[in-house]
């Protein structure tokens, strides 16, 4: 008998509309949270571009982005929209067709509005569900870095989908958490019983407030408790620790400066020996180790205050676009 399989039209048809769904998927998800354009998978869009022979991925792409519900309610920066449209227009003409409006009439708009400082980036769950944060647009401002979502904050929240029983009916504290994308995933995916957002930073309390009361209504996760306190590391005390009486402290990108490191490693010591609690609390740091010797540092100052780590290996599934060049290691901290 003859095996050789010979694709029929209404199979190709099916590997034709997936890669496009495949296509117009990526798009979205790095356009929602702001990728760098040379990142997006723009050889797959031309690929596309010529075998369809039609606009329609185009029109697709511009549905799933610009004119977006999400884009509406929470748009990533002008200048971005500005950008990818730009390239849209720029493959779209590449086919030689016809223009199309709708490309135009998006640029359009986009080119008479106002920038504004803060701008949205929505990070879409495995469950389809948005998480839209209020960022700044700008990596560092009002002299904190605590206005934009890091790597590490991504990868976090990518390890605790998968470790929901980390999370699971605990108190958990973060420290260090910036505009929040971390706690969100935790308290939407892995019900805690309690979740402590913390920062120093005045404006980025302020920020990350907005995002918690946006992003944790009831109907994201009813049963959680969640506060957002100002704790700043040298001068949190005895009695806020006492009160919070943590079973799981995260922390992304906390391993930065060599001037906070004495203070974060104090802090965590501090936890690790007080009395009134009848087990140490699990630790979890996730960081990005842009300078070695910083890393570096922050480790042998948890070994001279007693505390060891263990390097979590656990291989996370990617689910939110970012840039995964740099390292990122976990560690777990333990007495
Ligand atoms: C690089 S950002 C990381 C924010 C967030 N965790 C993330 O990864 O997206 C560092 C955060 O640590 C906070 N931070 C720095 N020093 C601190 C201190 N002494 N006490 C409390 N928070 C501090 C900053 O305000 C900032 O929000």
């Amino acid at each position: 008998m003859n095996e050789t399989h010979h694709v029929t039209v209404k199979e190709e048809q099916n590997i034709i509309d997936n890669t496009r769904k495949e296509v117009t998927h990526i798009f979205q998800v790095n356009f929602f949270a702001m990728c760098l354009l040379n990142t997006f998978p723009w050889d797959l869009l031309d690929r596309e571009l010529k075998s369809s022979k039609t606009s329609d991925v185009i029109l697709e792409i511009l549905d799933k982005t610009c004119l977006n519900a999400v884009c509406r309610e929470n748009p990533p920066s002008l200048k971005y929209r500005r950008r990818f449209l730009t390239e849209l227009i720029k493959r779209h003409e590449m086919l030689e067709a016809e223009p199309l409006d709708a490309l135009y009439e998006a640029l359009g708009e986009v080119m008479c509005a106002q920038e504004r400082d803060t701008c949205y980036k929505t990070y879409l769950l495995p469950t389809g569900d948005a998480v839209s944060l209020a960022e700044n647009v700008a990596l560092i401002s009002e002299g904190t870095t605590g206005l934009v979502t890091w790597e590490a904050a991504l990868y976090l929240a990518e390890w605790a989908l998968e470790n929901p029983h980390i999370f699971k009916n605990k108190t958990v504290l973060e420290l260090g958490s910036g505009v929040g994308l971390t706690g969100i995933v935790v308290c939407r995916s892995s019900s805690p019983t309690k979740y402590i957002f913390s920062d120093c930073h005045p404006t980025v309390l302020q920020r990350l407030r907005d995002n918690v009361t946006n992003c944790l209504t009831n109907r994201h996760c009813n049963s959680v408790q969640v506060c957002v306190e100002q704790q700043d590391w040298q001068k949190v005390t005895d009695e806020q620790l006492r009160r919070i009486h943590a079973d799981t402290i995260i922390a992304a990108d906390v391993v930065y400066d060599p001037d906070i490191i004495s203070c974060l490693v104090k802090l965590l010591a501090r936890l690790f020996n007080y009395k009134f609690q009848e087990s140490h609390p699990d630790v979890y740091i996730a960081s990005t180790v842009r300078n070695p010797q910083t890393y570096d540092c922050f480790k042998t100052e948890l070994e001279k205050a007693g505390l060891k780590h263990d390097i979590i290996k656990d291989a996370v599934t990617q689910v939110f676009p970012y840039n995964r060049v740099s390292t990122i290691e976990m560690i777990k901290i333990h007495a």
